[in-house]
C-alpha cells in the first residue's frame, strides 16, 4: 500500500496498519431530528450542490466529525427520470445525485492520504432516502485567499506550503488514476491544527484506468476495494467530456467548443471580437486527461498569489449569465492572462508577465504558472516535475529526501553494487 505522508516540513510515512477501518452501516436511525445513529448533530458547516455538511459529535467516542448528508435523488433527478420513457435501469441513474455520492464514496474508500480528507463511515440504509458520509472534521476551515478588495491575503511562504500540500495529495490521486476535476481554493481545507491542507469534495472526480500509474491491485492486495473503481457504469469514459467543475477553474480542453462561424469569418459576436486575441480555438478537442487538474491547480495558485482569478469576464462585457459563461470559456481557450506588479500579501515584485531576471522570485513563479497554464494539455508539466521547482522546494531542508518520501511510488531498490557481487563471490 502506498504510504500516507505527514506533512509540510518533512514527510513521515504512516504505516498501513495504523489506518482506521472504514465502517459501512446499513441502518440509519434518526432520533428527533437531532441524532443520526450515534452522531449528535451540531451546526451546519457547509452546503454544496450535493448535500449539506454538519458538525457532529460521536456520542460513543466524543469525537467531533463532519457528516455530509445527501438525498438519494434531488428534484432535478426526478425530472430527468420522468422525461425517460423506458423503465429506469442502472445506466439511467448515471448522473443522479446518488450516483455522484457513490462515486465520491468509492474514491474516498480507497484514497488514504494525509492531504486528502479521511472517510470514517458510510451510513447507507436502503430504506431511507439519505446517505450519510462521516469524515474527519477539518475545523481549520477553507483556504481564504482574497480580501474584500480582491487583494491577496496570503504571504508567499503560506501559498508555497498550501500548493505543495495540494501537489502531494493530487499526485497520489493521479497515481491511482483519479482525476479530481474540481480543484479550487474552496475545496482545500485546513486540518484542525492548521498545519496541513487537505483536498475535499470528490463528487465530480473521475477514475480513469488508462491514467493509472500504480500497479493494478490483485485480489489479495490491501487495495482490493479498487475493484469498485473499475465499474464502467460508475465511471463511464464519456463522463470526462462533460463540462463539470467550477467555470473559472476549468481547463481549455474541458470548456472546448468549436465555433465554425469564427473559423470562417474570424469573428462570431461583437462581445467576443473585443475580447479575443489572435489565439484560436483548435478545431479538434485536445485530450481530456489528468492535465485538467494541473490547470485548475495553476488557477488556484494564481488566486492565492494575486487575490483574483486569471480569467474573468469584464463588467464591460455586459452580458447575461449564460452568455457570460460562454465569454469566460472563450477567454480561457484563447486569451493570455496578465499579472499584477506584485504578488502575495507582502507585495513582492513579479517583473510583469514576462520577467527577465532569473535571479528573482517573480521569474520562477511566473515561469511555473506559464508552464502549468499551457492551453495545450500535452505541454503542461506533470506533478512530479512541478514538485521539483526551486521556489516550491525553497524551505525544505532536505529536498531530495522530501521528493523521495512524498513520491506515491515505493522507492525502487538500489541497483546491486559491484562490491556486493564481489562479496558474494568470495564466500
Ligand atoms: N470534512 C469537512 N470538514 C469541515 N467542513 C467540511 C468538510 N467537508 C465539507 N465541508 C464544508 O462543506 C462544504 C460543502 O462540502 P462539499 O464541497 O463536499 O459538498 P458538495 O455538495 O460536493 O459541494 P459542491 O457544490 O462544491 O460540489 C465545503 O465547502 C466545506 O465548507
Amino acid at each position: 500500500m502506498p504510504s500516507c505522508f505527514s506533512s509540510l516540513f518533512g514527510a513521515a510515512a504512516q504505516p498501513a496498519d495504523q489506518l482506521r477501518e472504514i465502517k459501512t452501516t446499513t441502518r440509519l436511525e434518526l432520533h428527533q431530528g437531532k441524532r443520526i445513529n450515534q452522531y449528535r448533530r451540531g451546526l451546519k458547516i457547509g452546503t454544496g450542490k450535493h448535500g449539506e455538511v454538519y458538525c457532529c459529535t460521536n456520542e460513543r467516542t466524543n469525537e467531533i466529525v463532519a457528516m455530509k448528508i445527501v438525498k438519494r435523488s434531488g428534484p432535478r433527478d426526478r425530472l430527468r427520470l420522468l422525461r425517460r420513457s423506458h423503465q429506469s435501469s442502472t445506466s439511467d441513474r448515471l448522473g443522479t445525485t446518488e450516483n455522484s455520492i457513490r462515486k465520491e464514496i468509492a474514491i474516498m474508500k480507497v484514497c488514504r492520504h494525509v492531504h486528502l480528507v479521511e472517510l470514517f463511515e458510510v451510513i447507507d440504509d436502503p430504506t431511507k432516502d439519505r446517505i450519510c458520509i462521516v469524515m474527519e472534521h477539518l475545523s481549520g476551515g477553507q483556504v481564504q485567499w482574497a480580501d474584500e478588495n480582491d487583494k491577496p491575503l496570503l504571504f508567499l511562504d503560506q501559498t508555497r506550503r498550501i500548493i505543495r500540500d495540494v501537489i502531494v495529495g493530487l499526485e497520489y490521486l493521479h497515481f491511482h488514476g483519479i482525476i479530481h476535476r474540481d480543484i479550487k481554493p474552496a475545496n482545500l481545507m485546513w486540518s484542525s491544527d492548521r498545519s496541513t491542507i487537505k483536498i475535499i469534495d470528490f463528487g465530480v472526480s473521475h477514475f480513469s484506468p488508462s491514467e493509472r500509474m500504480a500497479p493494478v491491485p490483485n485480489r489479495n492486495s490491501l487495495h482490493h476495494q479498487f475493484k469498485a473503481l473499475y465499474d464502467p457504469l460508475l465511471f463511464p469514459a464519456s463522463d470526462l467530456l462533460k463540462r463539470i467543475g467550477t467555470p473559472a477553474f476549468l481547463a481549455p480542453e474541458v470548456v472546448w467548443f468549436f465555433d465554425p462561424d469564427k473559423e470562417a469569418s474570424g469573428t462570431s459576436s461583437d462581445t467576443l471580437t473585443s475580447l479575443t486575441n489572435e489565439n484560436v480555438i483548435p478545431n479538434q478537442r485536445p485530450p481530456v486527461t489528468k492535465a485538467i487538474d494541473i490547470w485548475s491547480l495553476a488557477v488556484t495558485f494564481y488566486c492565492l498569489l494575486f487575490g483574483r482569478t486569471p480569467f474573468s469576464v469584464p463588467p464591460s462585457a455586459n452580458c447575461n449569465a449564460h452568455h457570460s459563461e460562454f465569454v469566460l470559456y472563450n477567454l480561457i481557450c484563447t486569451h493570455d492572462w496578465d499579472v499584477g506588479e506584485t504578488m502575495g500579501a507582502e507585495q513582492v515584485p513579479t517583473g510583469g508577465r514576462r520577467p527577465k531576471d532569473p535571479g528573482h522570485d517573480g521569474y520562477t513563479v511566473i515561469h511555473l504558472l506559464d508552464q502549468m497554464l499551457q492551453k495545450d494539455p500535452r505541454r503542461r508539466p506533470s506533478l512530479e516535475k512541478i514538485k521539483k521547482n526551486a521556489w516550491l522546494l525553497r524551505d525544505i531542508s532536505k529536498p531530495t529526501k522530501w521528493l523521495r518520501d512524498t513520491a506515491p511510488t515505493p522507492p525502487l531498490p538500489k541497483p546491486l553494487s559491484l562490491a556486493w557481487f564481489r562479496q558474494l563471490n568470495s564466500v
